[in-house]
C-alpha cells in the first residue's frame, strides 16, 4: 500500500533537546528531549497541558522557543503537521483544500486542476487514504476530513508526519484505518509522530513511546513488539509515568433497580436536513432514572443531532420527547429553554461550535449561559472557582482566555459546567453527554467518570455519547448502536468491539 510513497528518500531524523517554550508568562514546555526517528510509529503522551502539543509545533518551528535545540537531520521543508483542530477551508471542495498552497499552474499562473486531480488520485491510490475530491469540504465526514488533512500534508511532499491527537474524533474503526496507514507509511521510512491519550493505540501500534509531565520529558523508550513486553505491566507503567502516580480506580456503574422509573423517553424522532436526509429517522427509546445508556456509532450518524434535539435546539425534529412525564420537542419560549435547562445538563461533542466562547475568560465560559441566574459577583467567583478546583481544570486562572487553555483542559471546562450545575439543582433529571472525555487525560477522565457516575446514583437518567468503546463499557448499564439515524443495537456492556464494530457498520446479524 504506502510502502515506497516515499521513493528512496528516508524521513528526517528530528532530535529536540532540552526545548523550552514560553507563551507570555506560561512555559508550555520545560525541557523537552526526545529524538524522532524513521521506520517506527512515535507516540507521544502525557496529561491534559503537559505540553505534548507545543513539542510537535517546537518540532516544526512554530512554536516560541526559547532555548534549547532542534536539530534536524534532512530536510526540516519535509516535516509535515496535521493539528488538533483541522485547519481545512470548509467552504471549499476536497481538492482545492488538498492543493491549497501549492497549487500546479499553467501558463499565467492559472491553476491546472486536471494535473491537481490526477497528482491527488495518485497519491490516493499509493497511500490507500481516499477522499471524494469533488465534496465540498464541510460535507466531509470527520474521519474524511482527518484523511484530507494527512493527503494534504503527503502533497507537499512531506517525509515526517506529525499528528496531534489524530484519533480523538474517529470511530475505531476509522483510527485502526489510520494506524495501518501510517505504519505504513513508517514502514516505508517516514518519521511518523502521534499524540494521543489512548493507551490501546500505544500497545498496540507504536514503536516507540515518550511521556510528558508538567512540561518535561520523563519517559522515553522503544516498546517491544514481541512477547517479552507484558502489556498489562507496560500500560501500568506508562499510566505511573504519565500522572506522577498511581492510577485511579476505575469507575462503574452504579446498580440499577428493575423498578427504576422512566426518566426520559424518545418516541419516533425524526429530523431531516435541508437536503432532506432524515439524519434522525424514527428513534426510539428509554433511559431510566439511575441508569446509564451508551450510545455507539461512526461518527455523523446522527448523534450531534440527537444530543441537539434532546437540548430542544433542533427546531424541525418531531415526534415525541418525554423527560419525567412532560412532553418536549423544540422548546418555544426562552423560559421553556431555561427550564429545560435546569432540568437537563448537556455537554455538546463539538466544543468549539456548541460549548465555548474561546474568547472569553475561563471563568465566564464556566458560568456561560446562567446569567442572572447567580446571585451577584461574589457569588459567582466562589462558583467559578469550586468548578475549576472539582475538575482539575489548569492553568487554575479564571482570568485566562479560554482558547488558550490546552484542548484537555477546555473540555474540562464544558463538562464542569454542565454537571456541577445539574448536581446543584432541584429540578435535575438528565444528564446528555456527547464525546464527554474526548482529549481528556486518564486523570480527568476517571474525574468525570466519577461525576457521571454520581448523577445516575442521585436518580438522574445519564445518556452518554462516546467514540470511545472502552469508556462505554465501563459506564454504561446498556449500548444502543446509531446507525444512519436508527438504533440497529441494544447490546449488553460486556459485548466485545467486533460486535459492536458490526453494528455500527449497519450489519445486521447483531
Ligand atoms: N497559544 C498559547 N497561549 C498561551 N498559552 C498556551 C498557548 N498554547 C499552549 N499554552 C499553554 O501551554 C501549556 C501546554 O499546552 P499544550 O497544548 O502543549 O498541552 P497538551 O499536552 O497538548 O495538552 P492537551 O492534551 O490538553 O491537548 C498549557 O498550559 C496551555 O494552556
Amino acid at each position: 500500500m504506502a510502502r515506497g510513497i516515499l521513493g528512496a528518500m528516508r524521513g528526517p531524523v528530528i532530535e529536540l533537546e532540552n526545548v523550552a517554550v514560553r507563551y507570555g508568562d506560561c512555559w508550555a514546555v520545560r525541557s523537552a528531549t526526545v529524538k524522532l526517528e524513521p521506520g517506527v510509529i512515535h507516540a507521544i503522551l502525557g496529561e491534559n497541558g503537559a505540553g505534548k502539543s507545543t513539542l510537535l509545533k517546537a518540532a516544526v518551528g512554530l512554536a516560541p522557543r526559547v532555548s534549547g535545540d532542534v536539530r534536524i537531520e534532512g530536510s526540516a521543508a519535509a516535516i509535515g503537521m496535521v493539528h488538533q483542530h483541522f485547519m481545512l477551508v470548509s467552504a471549499f471542495t476536497a481538492l482545492e483544500n488538498l492543493v491549497l498552497g501549492h497549487e500546479p499552474t499553467r501558463s499565467f499562473g492559472r491553476l491546472d486542476l486536471a494535473r491537481a486531480r490526477l497528482e491527488a488520485s495518485a497519491l490516493m491510490e499509493k497511500t490507500g487514504l481516499r477522499v471524494d475530491l469533488d465534496a465540498c469540504t464541510s460535507d466531509l465526514a470527520v474521519g474524511e476530513r482527518q484523511r484530507l488533512e494527512i493527503l494534504r500534508v503527503l502533497y507537499r511532499g512531506a517525509r515526517a508526519i506529525l499528528l496531534d491527537e489524530p484519533t480523538a474524533v474517529l470511530s475505531p474503526l476509522e483510527a485502526e484505518e489510520l494506524y495501518t496507514t501510517l505504519g505504513a507509511l513508517a514502514e516505508g521510512g517516514a518519521t511518523i509522530a502521534v499524540v494521543t491519550h489512548r493507551m490501546d493505540e500505544v500497545l498496540r501500534f507504536a514503536g516507540h513511546v515518550t511521556i510528558m509531565r508538567r512540561g518535561r520529558t520523563v519517559l522515553t523508550r522503544p516498546i517491544l513488539v514481541d512477547e517479552r513486553e507484558d502489556p498489562q505491566r507496560l500500560e501500568d507503567e506508562l499510566t505511573r509515568a504519565i500522572m506522577g502516580g498511581e492510577p485511579p480506580p476505575e469507575a462503574s456503574p452504579p446498580a440499577l433497580s428493575d423498578e427504576a422509573e422512566v426518566a426520559l423517553s424518545l418516541e419516533d424522532l425524526v429530523l431531516v436536513d435541508a437536503a432532506g436526509k432524515r439524519v434522525l429517522d424514527g428513534l426510539s427509546f428509554t433511559v431510566k432514572k439511575g441508569e446509564i445508556v451508551g450510545v455507539a456509532g461512526i461518527e455523523g450518524n446522527g448523534q450531534r443531532e440527537l444530543v441537539r434535539a434532546i437540548a430542544g435546539l433542533e427546531p424541525g425534529a418531531a415526534g415525541s420527547i418525554v423527560l419525567g412525564g412532560a412532553r418536549l420537542l423544540a422548546a418555544r419560549s426562552a423560559e421553556e429553554l431555561r427550564a429545560r435547562r435546569r432540568a437537563i445538563a448537556v455537554v455538546h461533542e463539538d466544543r468549539h461550535a456548541d460549548g465555548l466562547m474561546l474568547d472569553a475568560s475561563t471563568g465566564d465560559n464556566l458560568v456561560l449561559g446562567e446569567l442572572g441566574e447567580i446571585d451577584g459577583p461574589v457569588a459567582e467567583a466562589a462558583l467559578v472557582t469550586r468548578r475549576i478546583e472539582r475538575f482539575g481544570v489548569s492553568p487554575p486562572d479564571p482570568a485566562r482566555r479560554v482558547g488558550d487553555l490546552s484542548g484537555g483542559n477546555q473540555q474540562k471546562v464544558v463538562v464542569a459546567r454542565a454537571l456541577d450545575r445539574i448536581e446543584a439543582s432541584p429540578e435535575r433529571a438528565l444528564v446528555v453527554l456527547g464525546q464527554p472525555t474526548r482529549g481528556v487525560d486518564v486523570g480527568a477522565a476517571s474525574t468525570i467518570h466519577g461525576h457521571v457516575v454520581k448523577a445516575a446514583g442521585m436518580g438522574l437518567g445519564v445518556l452518554v455519547v462516546s467514540a470511545d468503546l472502552h469508556e462505554l463499557r465501563r459506564l454504561s448499564h446498556r449500548i444502543l448502536v446509531l446507525h444512519r439515524g436508527r438504533i440497529v443495537a441494544d447490546l449488553p456492556p460486556q459485548t466485545s468491539d467486533d460486535v459492536i464494530g458490526r453494528a455500527m457498520l449497519g450489519m445486521e446479524d447483531t
